[in-house]
């Protein structure tokens, strides 16, 4: 049994981590779900967006799924939940998929996770703000590394995405992807950032695995998310060298957050990933909501009129038809079902 810490957050990400959970329930019983609060209330009362305590368990988790929380603009001291998650657990990559689920291209999106502009010294003073852009050889090697191994499991190259022409660190970490990649045969292309956001817009699949430090990816993910039809179905996963997160690409959306009508898909998507991390196989979700696109009413961020709620439960009837058809994938779901009913028997 698989133990994966669910911290749903505020504004949808409740919402969507529900169908999400749901979702994944369908397709396994091979996963036990433990919940997590984190945010502004949590940092309220302790001085911190996440208790010591539950992240001392969720460290002992085989995986997190993660909705999004609000981040006040001017609150003291606080500091994201995300961006404390992901440097707590050493997650330094971020691989963002912006999917066109109907003809199957992808944009691929490698960010760096733990440095740039986000690393976390910043100071006013004297009336002077400075915020450090910090580029370690170390964090530029092993994001190097994790664009090189998608690049290679996609047979493609990467784009590194910077500004070279201006920036010390840009230089310094253009050196070292290039060396990463040449040792292992991947052919990187240069693009600088502000001409690239011209050739995303224009030409969007074209440009293998892009690679960028930690604000520059932010950005540029958020700006192909246009190309999916909407930032609500891109999925992501954080990677380090211990557990993984995973987490819709958009954040807590207040402007329509409790009204029902969040699209879940961003969040189901990134159960899928969480599935493939775990060795379970994502692949019967992504199918299922590949089905669900074609023929189902979306949500209205996608022009259409429908709720969450039916979003979750046509991708579930997809999956349930799926199953009922696909001997291969009706035998894994029994044998999974089977090994949680002994391992819940087992206690
Ligand atoms: N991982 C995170 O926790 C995370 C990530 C990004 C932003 N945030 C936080 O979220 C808050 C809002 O940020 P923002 O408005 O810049 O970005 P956002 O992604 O929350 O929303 C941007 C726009 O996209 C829409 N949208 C986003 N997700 C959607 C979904 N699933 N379905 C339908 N429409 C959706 C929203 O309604 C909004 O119009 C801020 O406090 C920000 O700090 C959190
Ligand atoms: O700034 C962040 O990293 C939070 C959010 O914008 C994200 O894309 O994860
Ligand atoms: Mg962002």
């Amino acid at each position: 049994m698989y133990r994966v810490a669910v911290i749903p957050g505020d504004g949808i990400g409740p919402e969507v981590i529900d169908g999400a959970v749901r979702v994944l329930k369908a397709v396994t019983g091979r996963v036990r779900f433990e919940y997590y609060e984190g945010g502004v209330d949590v940092f309220q009362e302790c001085g911190s967006p996440i208790r010591e305590e539950d992240l001392e368990e969720i460290r002992r988790s085989d995986a997190v799924l993660f909705g999004a929380t609000t981040t006040p603009f001017d609150l003291p001291g606080y500091r994201s939940l995300i961006l404390t998650l992901r440097k707590e657990l050493g997650l330094y990559a971020n691989l963002r998929i912006i999917p066109d689920l109907r003809t199957g291209r992808e944009i691929v999106i490698v960010r760096e996770n733990s440095e740039g502009l986000y690393f976390g010294i910043g100071a006013v003073v004297n009336g002077r703000a400075v915020d450090v852009r910090l580029i370690t050889r170390e964090g530029a090697e092993r994001i190097a590394r994790f664009a090189v191994e998608q690049a290679k499991a996609r047979g493609s190259f990467i784009t590194f995405v910077h500004k070279a022409n201006v920036l010390t660190g840009d230089k310094f970490f253009r050196r070292i992807v290039r060396e990463v990649a040449g040792e292992e045969g991947v052919e990187v292309r240069d693009a600088i950032i502000d001409s690239f956001t011209i050739k995303l817009v224009r030409n969007p699949w074209e440009h293998g695995v892009i690679l960028s430090e930690n604000l520059f990816g932010d950005i540029l993910s958020d700006l192909a998310t246009v190309h999916a039809g909407s930032i609500g179905i891109v999925p992501s996963g954080n990677y380090g060298d211990g557990i993984a997160l995973f987490e819709p690409v958009h954040g807590s959306a207040p402007d329509i957050a409790g009204k029902g009508i969040a699209n879940p898909i961003g969040a189901i998507l990134s159960g899928a990933m969480l599935l493939d991390y775990l060795g379970l196989d994502g692949s019967l979700i992504r199918a299922a909501v590949r089905g669900y696109v074609v023929n189902g009413e979306l949500t209205p961020d996608m022009g259409g009129r429908a709720r969450t709620e039916d979003v979750v439960r046509g991708i579930i009837g997809e999956i349930e038809d799926l199953l009922s058809m696909d001997e291969v994938w009706r035998d894994e779901i029994r044998l999974s079902r089977l090994e949680s009913d002994i391992s819940r028997m087992a206690g």
